[in-house]
């Protein structure tokens, strides 16, 4: 935060709101946070779905915070967690101030988008249309693309924006700077994310998980933080437990000789040390727990609300 930002903050000049960014799985949301907080704060990966509960990036632009909402992927629900992540996603984008929808350009408009762009234009709230990936789509595609989705939703604002290498980025904050309503900030000028140490630090571990494991695990694996210590030396002390449904599924995770998980643990840990800037112990333990899928008490840790059927 610059001195004139501290500034407008101490006169009360200051202006807050939420963005909600919805998209089809694998738009590009958590690539699109983490570069505009410019810190890991949500957790990018190739397999779709990954994101289970709002995270949010906070970002501080001429006297405003912007608090972004990372919704997961917006999918046609099938399963009681899949319907729990999407009436999630919809219930954070009805609160926003601005909804912000997020299209992989290269899909263009395809069933999921279409299907995202139909209840899109019937929420009362300002929309903003982010065309992503840019750097991997000619223009004239993307031209096409933005008056063939602004012909089906009024949005007031096109931007076409990579992610990845950060290309159209500032604007879109710039813009959304500008949109929120006047009110203090709601959370300390220095924070990036409210989402608790623990439960970002058993996101990465998740992120590894598969990222080693993608092929043998079903998503429905989890991970939690049960002990977090910091010790008297400034280190910190942690236990997870990965959750997995099956006996064969935690002899996978285990690995022969215990190699999977040390590997797997080796480089949670390095990201962690990294995030929480000490040095992390990091202590993984692997649990089978069936029908962990049906357990209220496990959605409610993710932050998400257990659908009734
Ligand atoms: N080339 C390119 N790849 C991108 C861009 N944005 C995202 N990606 C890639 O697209 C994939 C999906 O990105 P995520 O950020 O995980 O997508 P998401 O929308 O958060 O996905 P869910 O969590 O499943 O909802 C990752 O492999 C990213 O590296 C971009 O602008 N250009």
């Amino acid at each position: 935060m610059s001195d004139k930002e501290r500034a407008q903050a101490e006169e009360g000049a200051t202006r807050c709101g939420f963005v909600a960014l919805v998209g089809a799985p694998n738009a590009g949301k958590s690539t699109l946070v983490n570069q505009l907080v410019g810190t890991k704060v949500s957790i990018v990966s190739h397999k779709v779905q990954t994101t289970r509960a709002l995270v949010r990036g906070l970002v501080i632009e001429n006297g405003a915070q912007v608090v972004f909402v990372d919704t997961p992927g917006i999918f046609p629900p099938k399963r009681r967690l899949d319907r729990a992540m999407v009436s999630t996603a919809w219930s954070g984008a009805t609160d926003a101030d601005v909804i912000a929808l997020l299209i992989d350009a290269r899909k263009g408009l395809d069933e999921a988008n279409v299907a995202i762009l139909d209840k899109l234009a019937e929420a009362p709230r300002r929309k903003i249309l982010l065309l992503n990936k840019i750097d991997l789509v000619r223009r004239e595609t993307l031209l096409a693309l933005a008056q063939e989705a602004t012909a089906r939703v009024g949005f007031d604002r096109v931007f076409m924006v990579s992610a990845l290498t950060g290309d159209g980025v500032r604007d879109v904050v710039a813009y959304l700077a500008d949109e929120m309503p006047a009110g203090p900030w709601l959370y300390p000028a220095d924070d990036v994310s409210d989402l608790p140490l623990r439960v970002l630090a058993a996101e990465i571990t998740r992120e590894k998980l598969f990222a080693r494991l993608h092929d043998e695990l079903p998503y429905a694996s989890t991970v939690e933080t049960e002990k977090w210590e910091t010790r008297k030396d400034g280190s910190v002390r942690i236990e997870q437990t990965i959750y997995v449904e099956r006996e064969t599924q935690k002899r996978i995770v285990i690995g022969k000789g215990g190699q999977t998980v040390k590997q797997i643990s080796t480089e949670a840990r390095k990201e962690i040390s990294e995030i929480i800037d000490a040095e992390a112990h990091l202590f993984l333990f692997v649990k089978v727990r069936e029908n962990w899928a049906d357990d209220p008490e496990r959605y409610r840790e993710m932050g998400l609300d257990f659908p009734k059927s």
